[in-house]
């Protein structure tokens, strides 16, 4: 219509105008009547016609583009499970599961197929969005993939882990010494989430590069960090466009360096030109990587691609966590003294508490994972291709969403309830109390599962543990309903979660 409009105003003293005007509004009748039939197709003869799903949604792309791209389509998703099942179209070629089968069905290994389709590939529109954006771990295709993750695993392994204890404890020791200092005896409110990610990102930043981000100094982030989270919340928007088809935008601006894009690489960049630098091999995150560069010709720009997703993987996930235990402990106290009574019983000075020593808190142990399953960091959009000869569904998108699997009540009792002790039992034991564990996949599963799960159980443990021996917790009324008044687009966009911190008195000993 409004091409028409704007076409009619040419029609000053021009001959051929009005065969233009034609022209234009006959491209946009045959544009409509293309996407009338387009939906007709899919609502009424699409191979996925006979899975259950909003009309809308059946229809056409446009509205899950919506909702993922404002940040709404997980709680959305959810939505629909309960109302239409554990299967649901949410787009023409897109179907959600919350069967607990789904994870491995999706995400597991092909036992049986060719090593070409051992694994359902991820869906590039999720994953790798912006085209010109070189390959990492986490878009690799498969072959890629396994010499990535072979080359990282020993960085990752148990025995690295041990030797990363020290840097990771300084870390956390630092953060502890500067909630002294801050929290002004309980008076002062702190917006306890940007602590936690101040030391999951400084942490991660020694792992990595091999120097922090100095957050937890300077009690502030990083600019290159800003733009990391500016990047959470545009890629809700990325992924949208090349879900419908205009992946070249994002691709433009890639590619043009715009938005701030040119100096996050030349920054990352340098971290990784001095981690290069290094006059000895660290024991990090990334050795892996740099010994094999001349050996497999990896490029500059795929290690700078590797670093940058190492780094968001490794401290967004950890500090969203802590952030979220947090805030469902605060709103639970109840729940909250058990965990002080078990943390405090368990030590006599904080420097006990190290990797070894926090694995006898189980009770903390079942609040994490409480967490992870009320606030799952990575909410949903894990989205792969069913490969040829998938029976009827081949070709199209599937999903598990961490958000509708973790709230259904198919899969837990009291699904919106924080019960850390449904994880306390065995998993019959839970069973018959109506919780499915194997629901939990908040590390998801298969070749392409999270490769630093011990490492993150290890960092949130010993930083609750640390917090919870130090300090007694007070929420902030600002922070009511908090995760309510948050956005996910994959990643959460979290909003301050404001705590007041008074230290614990001890009798000398
Ligand atoms: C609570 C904390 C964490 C959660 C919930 C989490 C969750 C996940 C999930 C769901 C995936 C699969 C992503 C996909 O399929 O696209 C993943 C992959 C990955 N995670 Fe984590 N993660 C956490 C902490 C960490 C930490 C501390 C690191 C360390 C740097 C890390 C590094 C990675 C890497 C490198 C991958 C890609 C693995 C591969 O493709 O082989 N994650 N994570």
């Amino acid at each position: 219509m409004l091409l028409f409009a704007h076409g009619s105003n040419l029609n000053h003293g021009r001959k051929c105008d009005y065969t233009v005007d034609r022209e234009i509004q006959h491209r946009i009748d045959c544009a409509n009547i293309g996407a009338i039939a387009t939906y007709i197709y899919n609502i009424y003869f699409h191979p996925l016609r006979r899975f259950p799903g909003p009309l809308i949604q059946r229809a056409s792309r446009l509205p899950w583009a919506y909702l993922h791209a404002t940040g709404v389509q997980a709680m959305a998703t959810q939505k629909l499970h309960d109302q239409y099942g554990p299967v649901v179209r949410i787009g023409p070629n897109h179907l959600s599961f919350i069967d607990t089968k789904a994870w491995k069905d999706i995400y597991g290994h092909r036992v049986g197929n060719s090593a070409h389709t051992s694994e359902m590939s991820k869906a590039p529109e999720w994953v790798h969005a912006v085209r010109s954006v070189p390959t990492s771990i986490i878009n690799a295709d498969r072959e890629e993939h396994s010499r990535f993750r072979r080359a990282l695993s020993h960085g990752f392994s148990d025995t690295a882990m041990r030797g990363q204890e020290p840097e990771i404890v300084k870390y956390v020791d630092l953060l502890i010494k500067r909630l002294h200092e801050e929290c002004d005896q309980g008076k002062k409110a702190l917006n306890i989430e940007g602590w936690y990610n101040w030391t999951t990102f400084d942490v991660v930043g020694n792992l990595v590069f091999g120097q922090s981000f100095r957050c937890l100094e300077n009690a502030d982030y990083h600019p290159w960090i800003e733009f990391i989270f500016k990047t959470i919340r545009g890629n809700g928007v990325v992924v949208a466009m090349t879900y419908l088809g205009f992946g070249f935008l994002p691709d433009l601006v890639f590619r043009m360096g715009l938005f701030g894009i040119r100096q996050v690489i030349s920054l990352t960049d340098d971290m990784v030109t001095t981690r290069l630098n290094a006059e000895k091999p660290r024991e990090d995150l990334f050795e892996g990587l740099v010994e094999k560069r001349y050996e497999w010709n990896l490029s500059f720009q795929k290690l700078s691609s590797n670093a940058l997703i190492l780094v968001i993987a490794g401290s967004e996930t950890t500090a969203t966590t802590l952030s979220g235990a947090t805030y469902l402990l605060l709103t639970h106290p109840e729940i909250l003294e058990k965990l002080k009574h078990e943390v405090r019983s368990a030590f006599n000075d904080a420097s006990e508490i190290n990797i070894n020593t926090v694995n006898n808190l189980k009770y903390m142990l079942a609040i994490l994972n409480e967490a992870l399953r009320l606030y799952p960091p990575v909410s949903s959009g894990l989205v792969r291709n069913v490969p040829a000869g998938g029976a009827e569904i081949a070709g199209h998108f599937v999903a598990e969403g961490h958000w509708s699997m973790n709230h259904s009540k198919e899969n837990w009792a009291d699904p919106w309830e924080f019960k850390p002790e449904r994880f306390l039992g065995t998993s019959k034991e839970a069973l018959e109390a109506g919780n499915k564990l194997e629901a939990l996949q908040a590390f998801s599963v298969g070749p392409r599962n999270c490769i630093g799960r011990n490492l993150a159980y290890a960092e949130m443990r010993i930083i609750l543990a640390r917090i919870i021996f130090d300090f007694d917790i007070k929420m902030s009324p600002s922070a009511e309903n908090w995760i309510d008044k948050q956005k996910a687009y994959t990643l959460w966009d979290r909003v301050p979660l404001e705590v007041y911190l008074t230290p614990v008195r001890r009798a000398a000993a």
